[in-house]
This record gives C-alpha cells, structure tokens and sequence, in this order.
C-alpha cells in the first residue's frame, strides 16, 4: 500500500502511498494503521495539525521532550517544502546527522520522522499547506529545538521569515538533548 524509503537515520523514513486516479480524480491514503504496523510504525497519533505558510517561511528547528515526545507523519496538501530532520538520540551512531526531504502536494510524498529528532521545514511556494500527524498531544512546556543555520544543513535560502521564538533558539552545540 505504501512503497518505503529507508534514508541512513534509522527510523527516519519517506513513504509513498498509492494513487487511485479515475475520470472524477483522485484519492489517495496518507494512513493506515496496519500497513504502517507492517513496516514498524505503530502508534495511536493523538493529533492532526495543518499549517499553511508563505513562501521562505521556515519553522524548526523543534522537537517535544518525554513524556509527551513526538514522532511525526509530514505531507504537503499544497505546495511544497524542504524538509529536515535531525537525529538527537543521545546514543544514536548518527547523533546530530540529517536528512532532507523535498515533500511536494505533486508528488504526494510522506515524511515520517521518529522521536528522538528535531524537524524543521523551509516553504518553497507560497501557500503551501503542511499536514502532520503527532504521536502525542502538544505540550508547549516540553518545546524544545535549536537554531536553522546552527547545523551544516544546506538550507536552499539565506535569510528565511522566522517566528520570533524561532530566532531565540539556541545553537545546536549549546542545546542538551533529554533523548
Ligand atoms: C505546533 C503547535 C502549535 N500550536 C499553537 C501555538 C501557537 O499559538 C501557534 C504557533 O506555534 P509555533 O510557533 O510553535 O508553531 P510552529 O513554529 O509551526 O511549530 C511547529 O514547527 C514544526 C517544524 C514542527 O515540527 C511542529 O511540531 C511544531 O513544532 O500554534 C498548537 O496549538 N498546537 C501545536 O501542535
């Protein structure tokens, strides 16, 4: 139902679902619970959020600390991102790599990113919409993340539109992972 690339973060995967396409259009499952199960993706998502952003918006880099980490299912309804994720699992071979994605509404990619990562995205056309599905409620106390440009990730922008909070965020060599 859903073909799976496995990326060298462990875990950290893009999926490609299957596209039903008739002369009235097409549909598209972005989940299902048991063909994830079958490929060691099983939760019970607690929440859906969907996000739209102009083009040069970047959101990241975040993540939500236990009890209520996160993992999460990213897609594109509209328009298109560069999506990263960080691995920040303290014992993890690969602590502190990335990978990036380019999500597309077009190509109908999914992202799914474990906990123990940080995610942040930049937006590549204007009102593009994001969907995530999170593994735990959000929990503003247990925010944590560091700063975009604090890692050798090659950003295909200079100078994004950040949310304040964003542009407080501490470097990645200062930031402390609790994972
Ligand atoms: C993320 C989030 C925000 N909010 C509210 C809080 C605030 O008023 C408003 C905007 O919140 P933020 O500025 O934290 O949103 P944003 O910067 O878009 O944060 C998101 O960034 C991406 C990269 C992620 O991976 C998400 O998990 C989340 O951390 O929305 C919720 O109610 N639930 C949520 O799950």
């Amino acid at each position: 139902m859903f073909q799976l690339r496995e990326t060298f973060l462990q875990g950290c995967v893009e999926l490609i679902p299957n596209i039903f396409t008739d002369h009235r259009g097409e549909s598209i499952k972005t989940y299902h619970s048991d063909a994830f199960k079958n490929i060691g993706i099983s939760h019970d998502f607690k929440e859906d959020l969907m996000v739209t952003s102009q083009r040069g918006v970047l959101r990241g880099l975040h993540l939500q600390y236990p009890p209520k980490e996160q993992a999460k299912l990213i897609y594109c309804v509209r328009g298109s991102i560069f999506d990263v994720a960080v691995d920040v699992r303290k014992t993890s071979p690969t602590y502190g790599q990335f990978v990036s994605f380019h999500v597309d509404a077009e190509k109908h990619n999914l992202v799914y990113i474990p906990s123990g990562f940080a995610h942040g995205y930049l937006v590549l056309e204007d009102d593009t919409t994001v969907v995530y599905k999170m593994s735990s409620v959000y929990s503003p106390e247990l925010e944590s993340g560091f700063l975009w440009n604090s890692l050798n990730i090659d950003w295909p922008i200079t100078e994004p539109i950040l949310s304040y909070k964003d542009s407080q965020l501490p470097l990645f060599k200062d930031f402390r992972s609790a994972f």
